[in-house]
């Protein structure tokens, strides 16, 4: 496979002026990327998650040529991101939840349009992505409405059209689903998923909501403090950090005393077990019971999984996390 992404220790360094006594401020150098390697091949659905202030926007603002690095190299596309900033226009789209790319007081048919002469996107193709997003995005009811008019959910599903009209090969999107309602979240994620399953557009995601992660994304990174802890499956993040299912019994009777004397919780009727690993061994020892009704089996939470890993990850040893004092 080919590497549509490439980085190799990436760093983005700020400069803030902080507080240093009670009058006076110094300048310090802030590490928001703090030495990513990243290879992201073509076709992968990647999730790109971190705490708050861990580096995600700053990488993708690299990776798109919007910031130039401190340090380290990047090629998407096989092209360097901030010297052939206009070339990786054509190649990549951009969607950042919070900010717009459509003309506020222009019907969305028309920003469309607009956005066909600024890509000179050849107007056949143009028009059948055009189609196919209306049609799985269900744009049609607002199309001749000004953007400002539309609502958070109506114009992210604009944002993800105009994103895609000149067909990029790579899709950056930082927080696609922020503030939507779970019926338009729903919409933007199997519209995702749709495109991601094509295989031909590579998809980072930056995202708080896990639950984009679980339907969308088969590899996740995770970034805390500007560098990687995590790069691998979910599967693998469940059982680096030692992910339980949980077994649920439901019995005809209470018991006076659980069967595998392990049980976390125990309440009458209802047993609830923590199994980590296979729970094949426990099922087939609590089936056996005789008043036994029903049995489930719980998957591990995603939200449980990641909050163990950021806490895991903790800040750096000596003062604030990525902090080191600037030149004076
Ligand atoms: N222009 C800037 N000037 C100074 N510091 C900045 C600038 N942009 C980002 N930072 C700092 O860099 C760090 C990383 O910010 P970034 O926006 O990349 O984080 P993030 O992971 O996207 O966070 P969030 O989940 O809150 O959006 C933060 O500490 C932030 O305050």
């Amino acid at each position: 496979m080919t590497a549509v992404i490439e980085a190799r220790g990436l760093r983005k360094e700020f400069t803030v002026r902080v507080k240093a006594g009670r009058l006076r401020r110094e300048k310090r150098v802030v590490a928001a990327v703090d030495g990513v390697d990243l290879r992201v091949e073509r076709g992968e659905m990647l999730g790109y998650i971190g705490p708050n202030g861990a580096g995600k926007s700053t990488t993708l603002k690299m990776l798109t040529g919007i910031l130039t690095p401190s340090a380290g190299e990047a090629r998407v596309c096989g092209l360097v991101p901030v010297p052939q900033r206009t070339r990786l226009a054509r190649r990549i789209g951009v969607v950042f939840g919070q900010r717009s790319q459509l003309w506020w007081d222009l019907p969305l048919r028309d920003s469309f349009d607009l956005l066909r002469h600024i890509y000179r996107a050849p107007a056949a193709d143009h028009a059948t992505r055009l189609r196919r997003c209306r049609g799985l995005l269900d744009l049609d009811a607002f199309m001749d409405t000004p953007v400002r008019q539309l609502s958070l959910g109506q114009r992210m599903r604009g944002e993800l059209t105009a994103a895609l009209l000149h067909g990029p090969e790579v899709l950056f999107l930082d927080e696609p689903t922020i503030g939507l309602d779970v019926v338009s979240k729903q919409a933007v994620r199997s519209f995702l998923a749709d495109l991601g399953a094509g295989g031909d557009v590579t998809l980072v995601l930056t995202t708080h909501d896990l639950a984009d992660i679980e339907r969308l994304c088969r590899r996740l990174v995770v970034i805390d403090h500007g560098r990687v802890v995590h790069d691998g499956s979910i599967e693998a993040l469940h059982a680096r950090y030692g992910s339980r299912r949980r077994v649920v019994v439901d019995l005809d009777e209470p018991v006076a005393e659980p069967p595998e004397g392990a049980a976390v919780e125990a309440d009458g009727r209802r047993l609830v077990f923590t199994v980590e690993g296979p729970a094949a061994p426990v099922i087939a020892r609590l089936a056996g019971l005789p008043t036994l009704r029903d049995l489930t089996i719980e998957e591990p939470d995603i939200e449980e999984v990641v909050t163990r890993l950021y806490l895991a990850s903790g800040p750096q040893p000596h003062g604030e996390p990525g902090i080191s004092p600037g030149a004076p």
